[in-house]
């Protein structure tokens, strides 16, 4: 069974981490901003998102997903530590009940109140996700903290549409939107090698977590806490701390692409 992560940082309630037996490269993780390594070769990461290849808004009763149409090579990142483009799949975000918690990385051990994914894969290599999924370079997910300051625009259109997915197993049609909107402008990031957060926990990803966090305003965090858990019908339970808990950092070493 697997021993118990006990990360550098306590965050607020927190269920027994659920370690994968025999994991060595387990997400998320804390940034000690001063242990992560400048590496100079690092590229720029390229980002070229179609916005005609968004689908839908998926509340699956873990998160709220923004689903991309993933057929062809329209909404793709290269760069940065990838060796292939990958495609863009889906995005989705983490988030506490309260502000002083609800990302899953910490910088510094320090938490912010929600953590977008956007969720890539390596269709040049695999010939399905399901098939990258389960290789150590399978995915790429680019992680952005989010803070409380001023409204983000270009997330209201997202939040406007949250109530019509407020239940497990509901989907809407959302048919133009350009996650691009939601990168911060700095192109600072590190990177390293992790999984998962959530079943199948598989250690399949590489991880660009983006320095400059986005800001968002209390009313926008608020509509991502009215979403639930629960299916209509049952007992409500809010979407709240749905996060995973830090895991060690082993044998691993987060760069940077800025000194
Ligand atoms: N939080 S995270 O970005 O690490 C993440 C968890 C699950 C996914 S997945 O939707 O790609 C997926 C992958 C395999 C099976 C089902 C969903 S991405
Ligand atoms: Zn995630």
């Amino acid at each position: 069974m697997g021993m118990a992560a006990l990360g550098p940082c306590s965050r607020g309630p927190q269920q027994s981490p659920l370690t994968i037996p025999g994991g060595t490269r387990q997400s998320p993780i804390n940034i000690q901003w001063r242990d992560s390594v400048y590496d100079p070769f690092l590229k720029p990461l390229k980002i070229s998102y179609d916005p005609a290849t968004c689908l839908h808004i998926w509340n699956n009763g873990y998160s709220f997903l923004v689903e991309f149409d993933d057929s062809t090579d329209r909404s793709i990142i290269d760069g940065g530590p990838l060796e292939n483009q990958y495609r863009l799949k889906q995005f989705h975000f983490h988030w506490g009940a309260i502000n002083d918690w609800g990302s899953e990385h910490t910088v510094d051990c320090k938490f912010y109140p929600a953590e977008l994914h956007l969720v890539h894969w390596n269709a040049v290599v695999y010939p399905t996700f399901e098939e990258a999924v389960m290789e150590g370079d399978g995915l790429a997910v680019i992680g952005v903290f989010l803070k409380l300051g001023a409204r983000h625009e270009g997330l209201q259109t997202l939040v406007d549409a949250l109530p019509a997915v407020k239940h497990k197993d509901t989907v809407i049609e959302f048919d133009v939107f350009d996650p691009s909107c939601l990168m911060p402008s700095c192109p600072d990031y590190w990177t390293y090698a992790g999984s998962l957060t959530t079943p199948p926990l598989t250690e399949s990803v590489t991880w660009i977590i983006k320095k400059q966090p986005i800001e968002v305003d209390e009313d926008q965090l608020e509509a991502f806490r009215m979403l639930l858990f629960t299916s209509d019908g049952e007992e409500e339970k809010r979407m709240v701390d749905n996060f995973r808990p830090l895991q060690p950092l082993m044998n691993r070493t987060v760069r940077s692409s800025f000194q």
